[in-house]
């Protein structure tokens, strides 16, 4: 069977939770996997924009002979992304994903993306992940998924392991200190899932069975820790309503 066939077309509209079902924690199985280009355009506000981007930030901080780290790759867009921001020779590029239906998929997107530089795809845990003498990591919306109280010593390993000048793009859905802010962030947010055709009940559906799964946490939470792990000038990049991008840089 083709690869084409196998997988289907790569548009599959997302209707996970278009009809009223039994709550359930989010997973990133075969179902979310089959729609996820839809499911996370429709629902990151920026995504469409922070994925051209790793490129250009890819670009400007990789460094010869180093290896750069997609952790949490999914199908493979932030990776892509990475790819063509690099060299085509001398440096390596690793994507890491623990959901088999995500990899399989991710090997026949990065089949299709004619470029010279070899991706090595592993189906693991980020926190057992071997990473070493890195220059750009990237966490695209991962690091959320995380349990907390293991975040510190994932980041603490990508801070040791990247070389002086190297960075950590860190990209996540924050929650805010402020009450008010974060019911106008939160409202923003839905109203934009609903400008992209999702109904409130898939907006409440999702938003329930992400409760326990999706941990936000604030953007000083973010920094304090970031800087906790080694890393230095956390900058905020990009940021559309609850959604922000950051660069954590290692110190020379
Ligand atoms: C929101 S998606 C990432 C999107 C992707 N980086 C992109 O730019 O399209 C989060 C991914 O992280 C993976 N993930 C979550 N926790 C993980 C872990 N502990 N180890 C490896 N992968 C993990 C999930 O399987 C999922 O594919
Ligand atoms: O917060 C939400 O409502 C989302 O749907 C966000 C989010 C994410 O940030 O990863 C959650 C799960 C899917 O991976 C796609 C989008």
């Amino acid at each position: 069977m083709s690869q084409q066939r196998k997988h289907g077309p790569s548009h599959r509209l997302d209707t996970i939770y278009a009809t009223d079902q039994p709550r359930q924690d989010f997973r990133f199985d075969e179902s979310v996997a089959r729609v996820f280009p839809d499911m996370i355009r429709r629902s990151v506000p920026g995504y469409t924009t922070i994925i051209p981007m790793i490129e250009v930030i890819t670009e400007q901080y990789v460094q010869t002979g180093s290896h750069c780290y997609d952790l949490g790759c999914s199908l493979g867009a932030s990776t892509l992304a990475m790819r063509h921001g690099m060299p085509a020779s001398g440096c390596t590029l690793v994507g890491v994903d623990n959901s088999p239906a995500m990899i399989d998929r991710c090997e026949h997107y990065i089949a299709l993306d004619d470029h010279p530089l070899p991706v090595t795809l592993r189906c693991e845990d980020i926190l057992d992940t071997d990473i070493v003498d890195a220059s750009v990591s990237t966490l695209n919306f991962t690091l959320q998924f995380v349990d907390p109280g293991r975040r510190l010593e994932l980041l603490t390993r990508i801070a040791e392991a990247t070389r002086p000048g190297g960075v950590l793009i860190l990209s996540e859905k924050i929650r805010f200190d402020c009450e008010r802010e974060q019911e106008t962030q939160t409202r923003l947010h839905h109203e934009f899932k609903r400008a992209n055709g999702y109904s409130d009940l898939e907006i409440s559906q999702k938003r329930s069975a992400l409760e326990q799964v999706l941990i936000p946490e604030t953007l000083g939470e973010h920094t304090r820790r970031l800087e906790a792990a080694g890393f230095r000038d956390v900058t905020v990049w990009y940021q559309c309503f609850n959604f922000v991008s950051m660069l954590a840089f290692k110190p020379d």
